[in-house]
C-alpha cells in the first residue's frame, strides 16, 4: 500500500487535487483521505476559531481573542499583535505605502513602486508570538521540519527552456542575486550537449564566473562523463545526474534507456567520488509521463535506489507526494530525499506541504516559477521560489531566504525575459505596489 500512511490525518487541501508533477491528473481514490472540516474543527476547539468564513490555506484567520471585524488598518495592526494570521489586510493603507505581511512579519515598502532600495530595507516587525505560532504549526503539521533547504533551480531548469538566448552576464547576475537572497544551493547550469539545449551552451563561462567564490554551492547537471569532465575543468564543485522513471522520457531527454543512463551515471559518480565532488541524483517523471502514462512506484524506487547506491548524496523526485514518495522512502533515507515539482496543475504548494509532513526537508523551486523541460511536453515551470518561501515563512519554517531580495531577483529576471512572474506571491506584492 502506498499513499495513505504518512500523509494521513492533517493536510487535506493538498490531497484533494494532487496531480502529477508533469501531466497526469490522479483520481481521488489514489489519494490519502483527509478532511479539511475535521482539521479546522479540531483546531478551533483548541481555543482558536476561524472567522470571516475563511478556511482555505493561505487565508485562514485564526483568532486567539474574540474580535469583531475591524475596518481600519490601525485596528488590524493592533489586533495582529495577538493574532496568528495568514490573511493579509490592506484596508485603509496610506496610498503610497505598501504593507506586505507574512507570518506576523510586515514587509513594508514605502513609495508607489517596488523599488529595490525600499525592498532591501524591508521592515521586519514581529507582531506574532513566535511560540504560539510554532505551537499552532506543530498542531496542524505534526513532524514538519523546522528548517527547509531550498534548492534553487531557476538558472538551470528555469532558463533551459527559454527560446531566446539569455546573455551570460544576465545568468551570472541572476545567480549572484539568488545567492545574496540567502539561497544556499543554486543550481547554475548544465554541461549537456549544446545541440540539445542551446540555451545552456555557455555553461563553462557561467561556472568560471564563480570560480573564486569558494563558499557558494552551485551544482551543475551532467549527463555523461564528457559533461562531467567539462564541468570539473570549468571549476564546478558539485554535480547532479538526471535519470528518469519513464523509458520514453529517458529516451527523449538523454537519448538512452534507463539502464544505459544508470551505467553512464555509475561512471560519473565514481569519477566524482574520486575528486570528492558530491553528486545529486534526479528521478524524473516519477508519477506520470506524457508518453508512458502512470509510472509504477516500484520503478521510481528502483531508479532512486540505484542512484543512491551508486553514491548520490541526495535524490530529487519529480513526484506527486502521497503516491510515489513512500515507496522511495522505503529504500532511500528520507533525509536524502528532495522534491521537485513543476506547477502544471497548480498543485505544487500542497504537494510540498505533504512532503514536509513526510519528513522531507529539501525542496526544489525556481525563481519566478521559470522553467519547463524541453523534452517533457506540457510540463510548465517549477514551483516559484517566492511562493515556497512565502508559504514556509507563513508556517514559521526557517529557510534563511530573504523574501524581499527574492522578489527583486524575480523582478530582475522577468524584466529581462519580458514576461510576468509565474509567482503568485510576487504578482500579489507587485499589484499592491
Ligand atoms: C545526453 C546527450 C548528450 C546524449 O546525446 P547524444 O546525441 O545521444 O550524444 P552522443 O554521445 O551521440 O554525442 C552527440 C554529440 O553530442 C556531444 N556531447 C555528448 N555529450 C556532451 C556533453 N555532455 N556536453 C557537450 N557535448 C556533448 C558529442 O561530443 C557529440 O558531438 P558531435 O561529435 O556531434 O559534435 C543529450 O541527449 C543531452 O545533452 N541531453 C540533455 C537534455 C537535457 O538537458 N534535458 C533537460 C534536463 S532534465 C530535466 O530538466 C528534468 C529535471 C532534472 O529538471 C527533473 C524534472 O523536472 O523532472
Amino acid at each position: 500500500m502506498y499513499g495513505s500512511g504518512q500523509a494521513a490525518g492533517t493536510v487535506n487541501c493538498c490531497i484533494a487535487s494532487a496531480m502529477s508533477s508533469l501531466e497526469e491528473p490522479l483520481g481521488m481514490d489514489k489519494l490519502p483521505g483527509l478532511s479539511t472540516i475535521d482539521l479546522f474543527q479540531r483546531f478551533s476547539s483548541n481555543g482558536c476559531s476561524t472567522s470571516r468564513g475563511d478556511t482555505g490555506m493561505g487565508s485562514c484567520w485564526i483568532e486567539q481573542n474574540t474580535s469583531s471585524s475591524s475596518n481600519s488598518y490601525e485596528e488590524d495592526f493592533e489586533y495582529e499583535q495577538e493574532a496568528f494570521t495568514w490573511r493579509h489586510h490592506a484596508r485603509d493603507i496610506p496610498e503610497n505605502d505598501v504593507i506586505c505581511r507574512s507570518q506576523g512579519r510586515n514587509y513594508a515598502a514605502y513609495g508607489n513602486r517596488c523599488d529595490s532600495r525600499h525592498l532591501a530595507n524591508l521592515q521586519h516587525n514581529s507582531y506574532c508570538n513566535d511560540v504560539c505560532l510554532q505551537d499552532i504549526t506543530n498542531k496542524i503539521f505534526r513532524g514538519i521540519p523546522k528548517y527547509v533547504k531550498i534548492v534553487e533551480v531557476g538558472a538551470r531548469d528555469g532558463l533551459q527552456n527559454e527560446k531566446n538566448v539569455v546573455p551570460t552576464s544576465v545568468k551570472v547576475e541572476l545567480i549572484q542575486r539568488l545567492l545574496s537572497a540567502g539561497l544556499s544551493v543554486v543550481e547554475a547550469t548544465s554541461f549537456v550537449s549544446p545541440k540539445w539545449v542551446p540555451q545552456l551552451a555557455d555553461a563553462r563561462d557561467v561556472i568560471e564566473a564563480f570560480k573564486s567564490l569558494d563558499t557558494a554551492r552551485l551544482p551543475v547537471l551532467v549527463p555523461n562523463l564528457k559533461g562531467f569532465e567539462a564541468a570539473v575543468a570549468a571549476g564546478a564543485k558539485e554535480i547532479a545526474v538526471f535519470a528518469s522513471a519513464s523509458e520514453s522520457f529517458s529516451k527523449s531527454n538523454i537519448n538512452c534507456t534507463i539502464e544505459e543512463s544508470l551505467t553512464r551515471y555509475r561512471a560519473v559518480v565514481q569519477a566524482a567520488t574520486k575528486l570528492s565532488i558530491p553528486v545529486r541524483g534526479y528521478v524524473s517523471c516519477v508519477i506520470g509521463c506524457p508518453v508512458d502514462g502512470m509510472i509504477h512506484p516500484s520503478k521510481v524506487a528502483y531508479v532512486a535506489k540505484e542512484l543512491h547506491d551508486m553514491g548520490c548524496c541526495e535524490i530529487s523526485l519529480g513526484d506527486t507526494v502521497g503516491i510515489g514518495t513512500p515507496a522511495v522512502m522505503a529504500v532511500v533515507p528520507v533525509e536524502k530525499l528532495a522534491v521537485h515539482f513543476h506547477d502544471t496543475y497548480g498543485q505544487s504548494l500542497p504537494n510540498i506541504l505533504v512532503s514536509l509532513q513526510m519528513g522531507i526537508s529539501t525542496v526544489d523551486s525556481s525563481i519566478a516559477g521559470l522553467g519547463g523541460c524541453p523534452y517533457a511536453k506540457g510540463a510548465s515551470g517549477n514551483v516559484a521560489t517566492e511562493d515556497v518561501v512565502y508559504m514556509l515563512d507563513g508556517l514559521g519554517i526557517k529557510t534563511n531566504v530573504d523574501l524581499g531580495k527574492l522578489l527583486q531577483t524575480g523582478e530582475f529576471i522577468c524584466k529581462h525575459l519580458g514576461r510576468p512572474s509565474g509567482s503568485k506571491a510576487a504578482v500579489a506584492f507587485t499589484s499592491r505596489i
